[in-house]
């Protein structure tokens, strides 16, 4: 399933629009139901405008009806492997936790698999709010 995950993400990756960084991402997405749905960064004249390629994966994801992950593969440019922002580990951790996959372009290091909940204890989440949603 990693080789898929990781195809996909090659793909999106090649899309990405990083004019300004230079850093292309890409990332693909595994629903509970098993359809991969693929992100990339997406950068704007005004920086902080940039959408990751991970938040633009599950923003897509959830246009489409899906709201149940198991699994996102981020693939940046390499050589060194990457791992999603603080920004979208809250993003991912809104829909549960899942795995994470940190791969990258050249090949040269194996991808390495952490579960979200490693990368963001303590989430601040729903049950957080006073007024419980
Ligand atoms: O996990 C990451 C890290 C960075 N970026 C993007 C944001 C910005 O466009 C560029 C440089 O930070 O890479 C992602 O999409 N995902
Ligand atoms: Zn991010």
């Amino acid at each position: 399933m990693d080789e898929e995950l990781l195809t996909a993400a090659l793909e999106a990756q090649q899309n990405a629009y990083a004019p300004y960084s230079g850093f292309a991402v890409g990332a693909a997405l595994l629903t509970a139901d098993g359809q991969i749905i693929t992100g990339c960064n997406v950068e704007n004249a005004s920086y902080p405008l940039a959408c990751c390629a991970e938040r633009n994966a599950v923003y897509r994801a959830v246009a489409q009806g899906h709201r149940q992950f198991v699994r996102i593969l981020v693939v940046g440019p390499g050589p060194a492997l990457i791992s999603p922002c603080g920004g979208c580990r809250q993003v991912l951790a809104e829909f549960g936790d899942l795995d994470v996959v940190m791969a990258e372009r050249t090949g040269t290091q194996e991808p390495k698999v952490v579960p979200l909940h490693d990368l963001l204890p303590m989430a601040f989440d729903r049950k957080d709010l006073s007024h419980g949603v």
